[in-house]
């Protein structure tokens, strides 16, 4: 009988990555760094091997309200180029490291002007700093633009995740507390977004249910689910037979709608009580377009290979399985056609079936 995949290994496997956000992805150490450089003077210690411990405790609130608070810090140190340059560099570096070969990573530009940088000097900041963190490390990263849903800058933001979508932006999301902001709050950014033929992903389903993820898809056209866990809540599921779905769920596993599951970051904010309890099992099961993400990598502490890894060992899962969440984000990604089909057969098979046949 062949192993489990151990963690070790499956650093090793080509990862695709779709929902990472760029300021909860921080090393603790630049934190630090970057604190003291522009006088930020509010962080909670300046060590930084304390501060990692104290962003992982402070985000496990069981709440999203208070899980969003921590992000303060981290957004409060990336307010100038230099910065976001950095960290955006870094980020590439640390997604490289952990055997990620392509990845989407999100930010809200309307957070990042409080010293005085226009949106246009805050995009170009993180792009130039994705360029020069993946350069030669064999992964590529796309950015998307997001809208806070409780600001009213969602239109602004749209027209630059458009503006931009030729040079590294692959698309757009609102972000933040769920519950009280709607998406359809921001239609018409959503609208305009559909007739620019553009890509964009909503945050729902997380910290509130159902309304916000029929909301996401059939009002605002979502092309993906940011968590979308709670879509398990239109599937009945009695002790003996088979599971039954809802109208909603039948529409979003017909129509093949990708979901952004993040297992740690959802036991953090209470959207699911354990990983071996987490909807993704069922989910899985059941062939809805699955895919695995981190969410937010210093948060949670965690990282694609180690997210994986908790689901190995709480399910069982095995080279098949990881390699069908890996295919199933790479279909899902804002890339076009022929570059997708190329990372799967030319990138994440062969790497695949090299471990497969290890194992
Ligand atoms: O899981 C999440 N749900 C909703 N909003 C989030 C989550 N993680 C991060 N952010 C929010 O997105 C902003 C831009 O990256 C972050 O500043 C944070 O407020
Ligand atoms: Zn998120």
């Amino acid at each position: 009988m062949s192993q489990l995949p151990t963690l070790e290994q499956i650093r090793q496997a080509p990862k695709v990555l779709l929902h990472d956000h760029l300021d909860g992805g921080l090393r603790p150490e630049t934190i630090v760094d970057l604190a003291r450089e522009t006088g930020y003077d509010r962080l909670p210690t300046t060590d930084p091997g304390e501060l990692r411990t104290w962003f992982r405790q402070a985000a496990d609130s069981g709440s999203l309200e208070r899980y969003l608070e921590t992000f303060d810090h981290t957004v409060g140190v990336m307010q100038t180029r230099e910065a976001l340059v950095r960290v955006a560099a870094e980020c590439a570096e640390d997604l490289a490291a952990d055997g990620v070969v392509y990845a989407e990573v999100r930010y809200a530009p309307e957070q990042h002007t409080e010293r005085g940088l226009s949106l246009e000097e805050v995009i170009e900041a993180v792009l130039e700093g994705f360029r020069i963190g993946s350069e030669g490390r064999g992964i590529r990263v796309g950015t998307l633009l997001t809208a806070m849903r409780h600001q009213a800058r969602s239109m602004e933001i749209a027209e630059l995740a458009v503006r931009y979508r030729d040079v590294g932006v692959a698309g757009f999301d609102i972000a933040g507390a769920e519950a009280g902001y709607p998406p359809t709050r921001h239609l018409d950014a959503f609208e305009y977004l559909q007739r620019e033929n553009a890509h964009f992903t909503i945050h729902a389903g997380e910290a509130f249910g159902l309304p916000s993820i029929w909301q996401a898809i059939q009002w605002c056209g979502a092309d993906r689910l940011g968590h979308g866990v709670r879509i398990i809540d239109d599937i009945a599921v009695p002790g003996d037979g088979e599971p039954k779905l809802g109208r909603l769920a039948a529409y979003v596993r017909d129509k093949r709608i990708p979901l952004e599951m993040c297992p740690t970051s959802n036991l953090q904010t209470g959207a699911a009580p354990s990983i071996a309890e987490h909807p993704i099992g069922l989910l899985r099961r059941l062939n809805f377009r699955v895919t695995v993400n981190t969410d937010n990598r210093l948060m949670s502490g965690t990282s694609v290979s180690e997210e994986f890894a908790k689901l190995v060992g709480a399910f069982g899962y095995d080279w098949d399985d990881l390699q069908w969440f890996t295919v199933n984000a790479m279909k899902s990604a804002f890339l076009p056609f022929d570059d997708r089909l190329a990372l799967i057969n030319g990138v994440i098979k062969p790497g695949f079936a090299r471990l497969k046949w290890r194992a």
